[in-house]
C-alpha cells in the first residue's frame, strides 16, 4: 500500500508523515526531498535557476515514478502536488494508493508558515503577517477543490500529533 499525505505548505505532511511511516513500519518517502535529491538541488534553487514549470514537471515525474515502483511507502506529498496536470489521476486511480488531506484553517496555517518561510519558495516573499494570511486564503480557496478529493479528510486544527495519526490509522486498518 502506498499512504499519501497531502495538504497545504505546512500542513504537517512531512512530521507526521515520518511519524506514521514508523508505526507501519513503513519506509517514509517526501516528494520535495525525492526531486531535491534526484536534482542535487534544494527546492528554493530549482525553482529560483530553472523555474516553477520545470519544478512541476519533475514533481509529476517524480509521483509516477513512486506509485509506479514503491510499495509499503507512506508518501507527502508537495504542498502543490495534488493542483497540477493529472497529479491526483494518479494518485486517485493508483492502485493499492490511499490518500488523506490534512485539513487546517489559514489561521493556522499562516502561524506555522509564518517561522517557516525561507525554504518555501512561494511564500519566501511576504514579509508582513497579512500578507501572508491574504496569500493563503487565496491560494487555499484554490486548492481545497483538489485537496478535499483526498479519499480522507482529516481535521488537523488544534490536533496534537498523536490525535491526527489515530485518526489516519483508524481509516488503515
Ligand atoms: N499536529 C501538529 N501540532 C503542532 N505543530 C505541528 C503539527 N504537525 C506539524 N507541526 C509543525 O508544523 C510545521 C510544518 O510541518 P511540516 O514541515 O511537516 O509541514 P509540510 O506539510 O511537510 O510542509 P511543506 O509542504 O512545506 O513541506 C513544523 O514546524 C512541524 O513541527
Ligand atoms: O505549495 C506548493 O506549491 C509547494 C509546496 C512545497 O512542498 C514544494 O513542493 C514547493 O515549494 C511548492
Ligand atoms: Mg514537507
Amino acid at each position: 500500500m502506498i499512504v499519501v499525505l497531502m495538504g497545504y505548505m505546512g500542513s504537517g505532511k512531512s512530521t507526521i508523515g515520518k511519524k506514521l511511516a514508523t508505526l507501519l513500519n513503513y519506509d517514509f518517502l517526501d516528494l520535495d526531498d525525492f526531486i531535491s535529491e534526484n536534482e542535487n538541488s534544494s527546492i528554493l534553487s530549482i525553482f529560483k535557476e530553472k523555474g516553477e514549470i520545470y519544478f512541476r514537471k519533475k514533481e509529476t515525474e517524480s509521483l509516477k515514478e513512486i506509485i509506479d515502483s514503491k510499495e509499503n511507502v507512506v508518501l507527502g506529498l508537495g504542498g502543490g502536488t495534488p493542483c497540477y496536470g493529472n497529479n491526483l489521476s494518479l494518485l486517485k486511480n493508483g492502485k493499492n494508493v490511499i490518500t488523506f488531506y490534512l485539513k487546517l484553517s489559514i489561521k493556522n496555517l499562516a502561524e506555522r508558515l509564518r517561522t517557516e518561510r525561507d525554504e518555501r519558495p512561494l511564500i519566501s516573499h511576504l514579509t508582513s503577517e497579512e500578507e501572508l494570511l491574504e496569500f493563503i486564503g487565496k491560494h487555499l480557496f484554490e486548492r481545497a477543490p483538489y485537496y478535499s478529493q483526498a479519499d480522507y479528510n482529516i481535521n488537523a486544527d488544534d490536533k496534537s500529533k498523536k490525535d491526527i495519526l489515530e485518526n489516519i490509522l483508524m481509516h488503515l486498518i
